[in-house]
């Protein structure tokens, strides 16, 4: 790979460029349903989706119509009055972090991904919390997509109706209000906002409504030039992460993590105190120790530990 000059360091090129996601099939979506007729036009094959995340955000626009159809914006906001009160996501990272001198651990309820296929049978959301909290874990992520990930806003609910305590993050791909009231709605204390889905006014807008509602927002970036951009925001009530996993290929590569927090924004990052959450492929000790190294005060890590029988010691020797 050519490595690129980028402010003061050198960056590898997939760490360079901004991934810009379509947010819209480009010819249109080419059917609509409306009641008891569905309606279709021909589209071409250029009309495909580019990559994994490009596919799973033109479905989310769906997704989200039908949702409506069953839970109206009015409907919601009932529901989120009646929702358990928002608890400190970000807080509890950094009560963790003081108290063991390790990365707080965002402990992810998963079942499946698109590139592993089903991690974990048998999966019981409410069983698999209450063992990352008892392992230690300071927060949990739940994912909620369903089409690609097997999860569901059910499991927010449920998890917190058991009496977790962690603070939980909505692992979902976000592009509409909307959706941060049925993540508040379900329980849950913190939402993901995807930087390379959502162009800095997007995510100005939703980082804003979410504070009005309570709802914390972890940023996640997979590149020096997203951070750079995103470090341009308001960021009260935020907190960042790098994607280790590049949501277009699917690779995982921790080192991403240390070119990012070397170059100047992840200079800034630190200067800042801004809190930053290494994501994906953390599987051994040491994997947390080099995070760590790098400057992350939080780590977000499923397929290890969601994979294993004796998850509540799984934790305890990630963290040992
Ligand atoms: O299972 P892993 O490799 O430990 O990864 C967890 C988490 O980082 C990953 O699920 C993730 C990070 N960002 C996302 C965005 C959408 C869906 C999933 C993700």
């Amino acid at each position: 790979m050519q490595p690129v000059r980028c402010q003061a360091i050198q960056v590898p090129a997939n760490l360079a460029t901004e991934v810009t996601i379509r947010r819209r099939p480009p010819e249109g979506i080419g059917s609509q349903a409306c009641g008891p007729v569905d309606f279709q036009v021909p589209l071409s094959a250029a009309n495909k989706p580019a990559n994994i995340l490009e596919e799973i955000v033109w479905w989310k626009a769906q997704e989200i119509e039908s949702f409506k159809e069953r839970q109206p914006m009015l409907r919601l906001q009932m529901l989120m009055k009646l929702a358990p009160p928002p608890r400190d996501f970000i807080g509890a990272l950094r009560a963790s972090q003081q108290r063991t001198s390790r990365p707080g651990l965002i402990a992810e309820v998963k079942k499946a991904s698109p590139s592993k296929g089903v991690i974990k049978e048998n999966f019981d959301p409410v069983e698999i919390a209450k063992a990352y909290e008892a392992g230690g874990a300071a927060c949990l992520s739940v994912l909620t997509d369903r089409k690609y990930f097997q999860g569901s806003f059910d499991y927010l609910t449920a998890i917190r109706q058991a009496g977790v305590a962690c603070p939980l993050l909505c692992k979902e791909f976000i592009v509409e209000a909307y959706q941060l009231f049925k993540a508040r709605a379900a329980g849950a204390d913190a939402v993901l906002l995807i930087a390379a889905v959502l162009p800095n006014k997007d995510l100005e807008l939703l980082i804003k409504c979410a504070g009005r509602v309570g709802l914390q927002c972890l940023i996640e970036v997979h590149t020096v030039p997203e951070l750079e951009r995103v470090l341009q925001l308001d960021l009260e009530g935020c907190m960042l992460g790098i994607n280790n996993r590049d949501l277009q290929t699917f690779k995982v590569d921790l080192n991403n993590n240390k070119v990012i927090m070397d170059s100047a924004p992840g200079q800034q990052v630190k200067e800042r105190g801004i809190m930053m959450a290494g994501e994906s492929g953390i599987f051994t000790p040491e994997d947390v120790a080099f995070v760590q190294g790098a400057g992350c005060g939080a780590i977000l890590v499923g397929e290890s530990l969601v994979k294993q029988d004796d998850i509540t010691a799984a934790v305890e020797m990630l963290l040992a």
